[in-house]
Order: C-alpha cells, then sequence, then structure tokens
C-alpha cells in the first residue's frame, strides 16, 4: 500500500502543478479516479508537513505506469534537484557518492550533484561540496511557471518553499505594498508580482543575490512592480510606513527585526513570518507577538528542520486597535 493525496476533481489540476514544482508526485503510478476525489500517488520520501497540505494522504495498492516498469527504483535519501543541479542533504543514511551515482544515472537533466555542508553567515549561502559532475553553482530554475537564475554557492535559494510563496502570492491583494525584507535572488517578490500587480521593496544584503534578483526581475513577464535595494534592512525599513505587508523569510533570526516591521505596517497590515521552532519555542512567541500588537491570522509547518524543530509560516496582522 502507498500514500496517496486525495483531492476533489475540480481542484486536481492546480494541486498536481504545486506537488510536480515540489517533486511530489510518484510518477511510476497512475492517478486513480474515485468518485469526486483523484488520489494523487506521493513520493515516499515526501512528508505531510513538507506539501503543507489541506487534504488528506490515504492508502492505496497504487496502479503502476506500466511505461516505467524495468526503469531504475528511486532510493532513499533526500536531495533537492534546482535546475541541473542535486544537493544531498548532509547526514542522509546512504552514503553520498552512492547517492550522487544514482541521481546521474536517474535524472539525465542533472550534471552536478553537491553535497550540503549547511548554511552559514549573515548571506545564509550554502557550504557546498562537489561529489561528481561539471560543478556549475549557477542554474536556471523553474517554479509556479516562472523562471529563476539562481547560483546555489553564491545566495540563498531553496525550492522547499515553492508552494510557500504560491500560498502567499495567492493571498496578497492587488495593489498591495509589500516589503520583502530579506528577498534573496526575489522567489518571493517574482511570484507576487506575477500574480498581483502590486508594488514591492525588496531588501537584501548579499550583493551576488541582488544581481541574480535583478536578473530574475528581468526574465519574468511581472505584473507588479518590484524595487530591489541592496543594504541592511534593518536599516532600510526605517524610511517606509502605512505598508500593506512585510515577507519575513530569514528562519534564524526574525524576531530581532519583528518590532521594526510593526512600526512599517499600517494598521490591519500582514506580516508574513518564518521562524525555525519547537512547539514550546512557538507558544513564546505567540505570546510576544500580541504584547507587540500583533494578532495570528493563520499558521502552518512549511517543512521540518529536525528532529524537534520546523519552520514555521506565521500569519500575523497589526491589532488594528
Ligand atoms: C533565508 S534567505 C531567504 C531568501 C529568500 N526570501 C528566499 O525565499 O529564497 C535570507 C536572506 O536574507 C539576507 N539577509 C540576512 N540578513 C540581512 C539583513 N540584515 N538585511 C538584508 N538582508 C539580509 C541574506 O543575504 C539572504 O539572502
Amino acid at each position: 500500500m502507498m500514500d496517496h493525496l486525495s483531492v476533489p476533481k475540480k481542484e486536481a489540476e492546480s494541486v498536481l502543478k504545486i506537488l510536480r514544482n515540489s517533486n511530489a508526485v510518484n510518477s511510476r503510478f497512475r492517478i486513480i479516479t474515485e468518485g469526486d476525489n483523484v488520489l494523487i500517488p506521493i513520493n515516499e520520501e515526501v512528508s505531510l508537513s513538507d506539501l503543507n497540505v489541506e487534504y488528506r494522504i490515504v492508502k492505496h495498492e497504487g496502479n503502476p505506469d506500466a511505461s516505467k516498469i524495468g526503469r531504475p527504483l528511486k532510493f532513499k535519501g533526500s536531495y533537492d534537484v534546482i535546475g541541473d543541479i542535486a544537493i544531498i542533504k548532509k547526514g542522509d543514511q546512504e552514503d553520498p557518492e552512492v547517492i550522487a551515482r544514482k541521481i546521474l544515472e536517474t535524472k539525465k537533466n542533472v550534471k552536478s550533484v553537491f553535497l550540503d555542508k549547511g548554511v552559514r553567515g549573515e548571506f545564509r549561502t550554502r557550504d557546498l561540496e562537489l561529489i561528481c559532475g561539471q560543478g556549475n553553482t549557477r542554474t536556471i530554475y523553474r517554479e509556479n511557471g516562472l523562471r529563476f537564475v539562481v547560483d546555489v554557492g553564491n545566495a540563498y535559494f531553496s525550492p522547499r518553499l515553492a508552494t510557500e510563496r504560491y500560498i502567499v502570492a495567492k493571498s496578497a491583494l492587488e495593489g498591495e505594498r509589500i516589503i520583502d525584507m530579506f528577498a534573496g535572488v526575489g522567489p518571493f517578490s517574482v511570484t507576487i508580482a506575477n500574480m498581483k500587480r502590486c508594488e514591492i521593496h525588496a531588501f537584501d544584503s548579499n550583493p551576488a543575490a541582488m544581481d541574480l534578483m535583478k536578473e530574475n526581475i528581468g526574465m519574468n513577464k511581472i505584473k507588479g512592480k518590484i524595487f530591489p535595494h541592496l543594504g541592511d534592512a534593518s536599516e532600510m525599513i526605517l524610511k517606509y510606513s502605512e505598508m500593506d505587508r512585510v515577507i519575513m523569510n530569514l528562519p534564524h533570526t526574525s524576531f530581532s527585526f519583528i518590532e521594526k516591521a510593526y512600526a512599517a505596517l499600517r494598521k490591519g497590515g500582514f506580516v508574513n513570518y518564518y521562524e525555525i521552532l519547537d512547539s514550546a519555542g512557538l507558544e513564546d512567541r505567540m505570546e510576544k507577538f500580541r504584547e507587540i500588537g500583533f494578532e495570528m491570522r493563520n499558521k502552518r509547518i512549511v517543512h521540518g528542520y529536525s528532529k524537534f524543530l520546523n519552520v514555521y509560516s506565521i500569519e500575523l496582522f497589526k491589532n488594528l486597535k
């Protein structure tokens, strides 16, 4: 029996798009129709929290796709594919070199496989070790119908936030004035500006991320306007007031910037806040947010971080009082 996501037929197309963007669909099996629902086969290594699903996972024996029988089986071990680059997580049970060879054998578009030795420093760049392949860190990545130039060695990028970016872009209203406080190569800003005619001020202190963000704004046909600003977000944000939304994706240290985000918002304005927390830490944060003058609209786990820690997405709004 294997995991399938049960989704109402009319929502299946849009859900499939999100799942495919996250490499979550098990393409060796067919999608099954059952009454008003479809059952989408899901890859074993995908967790519910990664998918951010509002739908039920059900067990089903599965309907193998005959055209794929005989091909090499999927293997265990977590890795991300970003364009023509695969990044293996440190700490997988299998030997990274064995995983890397299997990836090169099975994923024809992958040209380089790196080992991820952690994200470091103010710029949150990945410490990468080339295991096999060409070793180019720059590539083109497709997500939510958009193209992004990324440089996995010189500016932060994670494909695991694809669904989150889609959710935030969907929830933004036409005409919003937004600050993307830690914008990196611009995936939140570009995804929102693609869907909504917003004005977005995108900050980052990493010059390499800023250059890539400018390329990404230029290479996608977007409706909204993005203004890239290089520098320290905690200083730049002081010039803004009455903003509709602030996006705070710096999960290790977001909290130290929260009061400045509060000051930049209009009453009723939103914060999309990300932080790595355990459940006790989450309770504590909620209390602190209330003291500052925020109320919580929503929270969800974006993905697991370690045994007890998760990356949380918390939607706050500035109290109307
Ligand atoms: C976790 S990454 C998020 C990037 C982007 N939002 C995304 O989803 O890919 C955080 C980014 O914040 C930037 N950063 C860290 N401290 C900063 C600061 N004080 N001011 C501006 N940017 C900062 C880093 O350079 C990095 O690109």
